[in-house]
């Protein structure tokens, strides 16, 4: 049976995108391949998955680490009236094996970097909700933008919105994003996404204008649907 060290188990709202509010499982998984200079996340492995047995309690049971694959899937369809399970970390597609292996009651949203096709190969059936982000930063070790971008749009691909799977995507902006990267790569991608999501970074001091973030969704508007939306989350203090 598969194991894996997870960070946390805990039910919540969905905090970000066109599904804010609904009620979800969260699992949320350790490492990222990535290393976003704004990430609100700690991706390091920790010896204990804290696990929130009754939702927003802030009481948490220590589970040692790692955890098989049976274990999570319980854990998480031990939570009430849940709309869909959220897999994060932490960058999820790493832990595709194991994802694959899950055995949950409720449909799978994915909350990904976007950036290991081969991973999401290996789970595309398995996923209802894609929330892909295109990341915009471009300090990348051993790869330059260009490449970045051409295993994002390969992502998307696999990943794509169809009848049976929906694919968005969010972009987080702050005050250095280039509105024309934002526009290039939802030119790309956007046959492969049902709408864009633009997510203003939540520091106050990395956040862009709001005169900046009006005139993007206005262009992007012209060719697809475009929500500006927060993290709500962070609003009200919930996990
Ligand atoms: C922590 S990441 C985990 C999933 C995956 N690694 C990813 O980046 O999509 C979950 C979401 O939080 C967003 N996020 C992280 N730090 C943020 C910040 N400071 N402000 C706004 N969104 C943030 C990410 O962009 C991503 O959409
Ligand atoms: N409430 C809530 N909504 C979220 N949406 C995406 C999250 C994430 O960290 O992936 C997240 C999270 O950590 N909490
Ligand atoms: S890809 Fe996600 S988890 Fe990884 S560093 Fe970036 S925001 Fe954090
Ligand atoms: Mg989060």
């Amino acid at each position: 049976m598969m194991q894996v060290p997870v960070s946390e188990i805990f039910c919540s709202v969905q905090g970000e995108g066109p599904h804010v509010g609904v009620r979800q499982a969260f699992v949320r998984f350790v490492g990222c391949n990535l290393n976003c200079s704004y990430c609100d996340t700690n991706v390091q492995k920790p010896a204990f998955c804290k696990f929130e047995e009754v939702p927003g309690t802030n009481v948490f049971q220590e589970l040692a680490n790692p955890l098989g694959v049976e274990a999570v899937s319980e854990l998480l369809n031990s939570y009430e009236n849940v709309h869909s399970i959220s897999l994060t970390g932490g960058e999820p597609l790493l832990e595709a094996d194991f994802i694959g292996e899950m055995d949950v009651l409720r449909p799978l949203y994915l909350e990904s970097n976007m950036t290991l096709p081969d991973m999401a190969k290996k789970i595309r059936g398995k996923i209802s909700y894609v929330s892909g982000d295109v990341k915009l930063i471009d300090e990348f070790e051993g790869e330059n933008f260009e490449s970045h971008l051409e295993r994002t749009f390969e992502c998307f691909r696999v990943l794509r919105n169809t009848k049976d799977r929906e694919c968005f995507s969010k972009l987080v902006i702050t005050k250095d994003t280039s509105s024309d990267d934002v526009l290039g790569v939802v030119d790309a991608i956007a046959g492969y996404v049902s709408c864009v999501v633009l997510q203003p970074v939540t520091q106050k001091h990395l956040a862009p204008e709001i005169d900046v973030m009006l005139k993007l969704q206005n262009d992007l508007l012209d060719s697809i649907d475009t929500l500006i939306i927060p993290q709500t989350h962070k609003m009200w203090g919930c996990l």
